[in-house]
């Protein structure tokens, strides 16, 4: 064999090598390069920029990025930052070129800490404008109801309300430095909706039980263990591991994944219910116990609930 001849031969040899183990079908599915870097860009919504978000998508990809911009706080949530958010999605929902939504915190100390306690009021969450509300429940719908899948990347801390969003979204990657829990019962707050419904849906209701009532924090191995998350990473590895599921993703026929995405979620409790539990939890916001909650995290001390009488 010479010339032409011997090219050809090494060049199927190393064909064979490159693919060997591997079917047809997971050859013709192989993505090109799973990890190549993605390049972000950043967006505005309606010519307005954001403050308490950054939002941001991928060049020519298809991918967009919610990143809560609050670090100083560790990304807890205020009015705004939730009203940001809605913009946000709305608009990776519209745009057809955006096939996945990652939902993050910005830092790696915290993805999110829930409702900014400093900013919680006896009829919800204050903004700018000085009206009360408890918007993060539209959030949580507006998640649940996006035809495309929105996957949540954790680094740090994942509590509260933090930890609801990271329930309410569809899939989660975590690093290895990521805590989960709900802090609801030691501040004066619970979420009986998502924080109930999606959670028991995850990881049954033995361990829901065991997560809202010892308000206890759990690591990401565990956190894995429990189905509360998907998969653990190096934390230098987040972002690049999150990006590689995108792209599978985005391989697929987007109306598959739409209709799937929907039929999971008619597996479980309804947004009735939810409306429900946010209406109780906002008529607690107005008691003294959920006050006493709420004074003794901001004055950084424990809470002292021994006055309140447990009813028969
Ligand atoms: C997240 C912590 C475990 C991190 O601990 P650590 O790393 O040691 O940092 P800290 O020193 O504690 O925090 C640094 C800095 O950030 C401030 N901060 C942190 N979290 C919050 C927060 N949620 N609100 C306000 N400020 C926060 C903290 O005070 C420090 O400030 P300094 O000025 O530097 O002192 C830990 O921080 C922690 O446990 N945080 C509180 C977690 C929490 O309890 N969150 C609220 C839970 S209730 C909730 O989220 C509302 C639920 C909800 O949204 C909802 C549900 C159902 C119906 C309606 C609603 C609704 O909309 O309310």
């Amino acid at each position: 064999m010479e010339g032409r001849g011997l090219q050809r031969a090494a060049q199927l040899a190393r064909h064979i090598c490159a693919n060997q183990g591997a079917s047809q079908f997971e050859r013709i599915h192989k993505l090109e390069d799973p990890l190549k870097p993605v390049q972000w860009r950043s967006c505005s919504v309606g010519g307005v920029d954001f403050e308490e978000i950054l939002y941001e998508k991928s060049v020519g990809e298809g991918i967009a990025k919610v990143t809560i911009n609050r670090p100083e706080c560790r990304n807890a949530f205020t009015p705004k930052t939730v009203e940001e958010m809605q913009r946000a999605f709305q608009d990776a929902r519209d745009d057809s070129d955006v096939g996945v939504v990652i939902l993050t915190g910005k830092g790696t100390k915290a993805f999110c800490s829930g409702g900014d306690v400093a900013v919680r009021s006896k009829q919800g969450y204050v903004g700018d404008n000085q009206i009360p509300r408890l918007n993060v429940l539209d959030l949580q719908i507006q998640i649940r109801r996006l035809p495309k899948p929105v996957i949540c990347m954790v680094a740090g801390y994942a509590v509260g309300g933090g930890h609801v969003l990271q329930l309410v979204c569809d899939l989660t990657i975590a690093a290895d430095n990521a805590v989960f829990g709900q802090t609801g019962p030691k501040v004066g707050s619970f979420d009986a909706g998502f924080g109930v419904s999606a959670m028991t849906h995850m990881i049954g209701a033995r361990k829901t039980r065991e997560v809202w009532f010892l308000t206890r924090l759990y690591d990401a191995q565990e956190a894995l263990s429990m189905g509360l998350c998907n998969t653990v990473v190096p934390l230098d590895k987040l972002e690049e591991e999150t990006v590689k599921w995108c792209r599978e993703i985005l391989q697929n026929s987007p109306t598959a994944i739409r209709v799937l995405k929907a039929s999971i979620n008619a597996t479980e409790a309804n947004s009735d219910a939810q409306a429900m539990a946010g209406n109780s939890t906002l008529i607690f916001y107005n008691s003294e116990e959920a006050e006493e909650g709420r004074k003794s995290y901001l004055e950084k001390r424990k809470p002292d609930f021994s006055k309140f009488k447990r009813l028969p």
